[in-house]
């Protein structure tokens, strides 16, 4: 029997970044193009400005759904939720209504997938700033998307083919993160990533859980969270049958995770996880929100201002989420976390 695409809907981005054009460079590609039926969401004028920037020549038509037929051949399909002007579109300078744009464009790609129109979401990348400065109190898609999903708790997990991280605080100032690394949050952070990952990615995931102090904490002398939280929270995880180990150092563990022993590491703050991932991976790595009923990957990098409008931009992490999505909607398991195939 042949397998139907999965329609994956792609947030166009901060349209003063890099977003339009890395779309417009990853939809060029026959692979991407062939694993789904796309619809992008976001301003038309952006989008074209993104178009020409990448060179692709495409045609933008436009829709309401993500299409299941095949669009034709140089076609991009485009859902518009905003109508910028060209003062909103100057790069690396984005207004209120771009970031009204952004907010619109991802709340509108959640419906579409929340009410089965859609089968996931990839999304280009957003300033936080601007999406707040727009009104839109929020730390980043992440957050937005938990409670637009109505989540109650969700994760940030980066992948590549060597490595994935998932991150117990997200986007906390380094100072709060001891206070945010509890036993109830690490133990949740486990039993997300151990449900999701094996959902979607890996059977009975080997995950590695990171001490948050050097060496462990040695003892006591340099830190007491291992003992008194993290481990706690690992031999929980343990006990619910999740193969779970640590806590485990930083500082040696990302070797051997890449060379395979692991299938996920549990980290305690965002650089703890995203330094090692972005030495990896920069170029195609993936940002996958575990925890949410829907799917949604997103591109590793930012909106690259300093590259925005020059055409240089890589589309390999945008690529890589979009067959991601793709990859993952193939494989949506049961509520129980049996995965497909
Ligand atoms: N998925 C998302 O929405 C993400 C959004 N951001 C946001 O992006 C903004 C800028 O963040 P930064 O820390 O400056 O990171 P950034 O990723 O935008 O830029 C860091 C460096 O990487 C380069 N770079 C980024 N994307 C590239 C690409 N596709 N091809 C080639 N080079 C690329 C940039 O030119 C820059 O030198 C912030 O507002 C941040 O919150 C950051 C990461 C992910
Ligand atoms: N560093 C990852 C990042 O900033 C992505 O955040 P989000 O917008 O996916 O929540």
């Amino acid at each position: 029997m042949q397998m139907k695409k999965p329609r994956i809907v792609i947030t166009m981005g901060d349209p003063t970044g890099v977003g339009p054009e890395v779309i417009a460079r990853a939809l060029a590609d026959p692979v991407v193009r062939g694993c789904c039926h796309h619809l992008v969401v976001g301003d038309e004028l952006a989008m074209a400005r993104g178009i020409a920037l990448a060179g692709t020549g495409f045609r933008i038509e436009t829709a309401e759904n993500v299409p299941r037929e095949e669009p034709a051949e140089g076609v991009v399909m485009l859902c518009r939720v905003a109508a910028l002007t060209a003062d909103d579109l100057c790069y690396g300078r984005p207004t209120v209504a771009s970031g009204d744009a952004v907010f619109r464009a991802i709340c509108h790609a959640a419906d579409l997938c929340l009410k089965g129109d859609a089968d996931g979401m990839a999304t280009a990348p957003i300033n936080k700033e601007a999406l707040n400065r727009a009104g839109h109190r929020y730390p980043g898609h992440t957050e937005l998307l938990a409670e637009l999903t109505g989540a109650d708790r969700v994760v940030m997990m980066l992948a590549g083919a060597r490595l994935r991280v998932a991150l117990v605080t997200i986007h906390e100032a380094l100072a709060r993160v001891p206070a945010l690394v509890t036993f109830e949050r690490v133990l949740a952070t486990i039993r997300i990533t151990h449900r999701d990952v094996h959902r979607y990615f890996t059977r009975n995931p080997r995950i590695a859980v990171l001490a948050l102090n050097p060496h462990c904490g040695e003892g006591g002398m340099f830190g007491d969270e291992e003992s008194r939280i993290i481990a706690p929270a690992v031999q929980a995880a343990r006990q619910e049958g999740i193969d779970a180990t640590g806590p485990l150092s930083a500082d040696t563990l990302f070797h051997f995770a890449a060379q395979g022993a692991y299938d996920a590491v549990v980290c305690m703050y965002h650089d703890q996880g995203l330094i090692p991932l972005k030495l990896l991976h920069f170029d195609d790595g993936v940002n996958v929100t575990l925890g949410l009923p829907i799917i949604r990957t997103s591109v590793d990098h930012g909106t690259a201002y300093d590259l925005a409008g020059t055409g240089k931009a890589s589309a390999e992490s945008m690529k890589a989420a979009i067959m991601m999505a793709a990859a993952m909607a193939g494989r949506r398991g049961g509520e129980d976390g049996a995965p497909c195939g």
